[in-house]
């Protein structure tokens, strides 16, 4: 017998990442290919973003998706959050030339701030929620704080891309493919101060930290490559990354339905106190996934460099955070 159709609220459905992001998770990507999906797609009410919406759900129906079961078009949170299962929050500014992401805390907060109400109001009790939108961790602490009848553990940030780049660097360097790396995490937030770590990462049952045996390259090469990687695909496109963004995104939600069988990836999840980060801090951590729960991989040792790392980009969350403290 076939599924019962879930609901998946994108928002930001007419926007760049929204047009690289709906066809995958209608084709059945994310979800499983036997997991039918009605799309309740959010724009705001602007004619020109709810015409262009209009023009992606012609494109979405043009292509015939057997898992499409239904499509609807929003402007406002309310009505686009009703009874939905997987909410995928993109919708927001995203950053120009010469900005940092924290740069959009003012002009994205508020998104967030309604969002993270409306959720409450109107989703299902087990939603799960990513956040995309930048400042990713921070707007996702903003939702979680704004819907207190859900439970915190379904809000999560995107930080998935971060690891993602992580992976094809390593893989860059040690000439092995892509998925023979094991159990690489990123920390922290998704900004240049993430704290990307192939301290447990293996290649073939090999650590990938003595295969590279380079702490120069770690610190001088590695670490700012994927940190800046965002920033030097706005200098080369003129554009923030979209596409990567959604596969990311595709990545992380299917993870997270599906589970990982005992793999690690990276997660942005509010802290319940795990290596000292205080609680609801929304931070990277190594987490494996199994029947819609996610679980932080604990007890890993953490030395004084990578510690260092790890401060400082708490330090930079928690200085978001309380720019925010007045919206919640
Ligand atoms: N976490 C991550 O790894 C990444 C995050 N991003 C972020 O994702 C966000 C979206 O990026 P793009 O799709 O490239 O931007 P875009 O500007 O192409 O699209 C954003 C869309 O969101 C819509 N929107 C704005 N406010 C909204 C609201 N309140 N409700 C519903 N829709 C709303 C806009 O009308 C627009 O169509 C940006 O904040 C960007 O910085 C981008 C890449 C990676
Ligand atoms: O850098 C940006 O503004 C977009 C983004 O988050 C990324 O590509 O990592």
């Amino acid at each position: 017998m076939s599924k019962k159709p879930v609901r998946v609220a994108v928002t930001g459905a007419a926007g760049q990442i929204g047009y690289a992001l709906l066809f995958r998770i209608a084709s059945g990507e994310m979800l499983g290919k036997d997991q039918p999906v009605i799309l309740q797609l959010l724009e705001i009410p602007d004619e020109k973003a709810q015409k262009a919406l209009k023009g992606v759900m012609m494109e979405l129906e043009d292509c015939a998706f057997p898992l499409l079961a239904g499509m609807e078009a929003h402007g406002s949170p309310e009505t686009g959050f009703k009874d939905t299962d997987y909410a995928l929050l993109v919708g927001a500014r995203p950053r120009g030339p010469g900005m940092e992401r924290a740069d959009l805390l003012a002009a994205n907060a508020q998104i967030f701030t309604a969002q993270g109400k409306a959720l409450d109001k109107a989703a299902s009790r087990d939603v799960k929620v990513l956040v995309v939108g930048n400042p990713a961790n921070t707007n996702a602490y903003i939702a979680m704080k704004s819907a207190p009848s859900l439970k915190r553990e379904n809000f999560t940030a995107m930080l998935r891309l971060d690891h993602n780049r992580a992976l094809s660097q390593i893989a860059a360097k040690t000439g092995k493919p892509v998925a023979s790396i094991k159990s690489l995490c990123v920390w922290g937030n998704h900004s240049p101060t993430m704290y990307a770590d192939y301290r447990f990462a293996t290649i073939d049952g090999k650590s990938v930290k003595d295969m590279i045996n380079d702490q120069v390259w770690n610190k001088d090469v590695f670490l700012p490559t994927v940190g800046k990687r965002g920033a030097a695909i706005i200098e080369a496109r003129g554009l923030s990354s979209a596409a990567s963004a959604a596969n990311a995104a595709i990545d992380h939600m299917r993870d997270w339905a599906l589970g990982t069988k005992g793999e690690w990836v990276t997660m942005g999840v509010p802290s319940n106190g795990e290596y000292g980060i205080p609680k609801d801090v929304m931070f990277g951590f190594p987490v494996t996934t199994e029947g819609g729960q996610y679980k932080i991989v604990e007890g890993l040792p953490i030395d004084a460099f990578s510690q260092e790392c790890i401060n400082k980009t708490l330090a930079e969350l928690q200085g978001e955070q309380d720019g925010v403290k007045h919206l919640l």
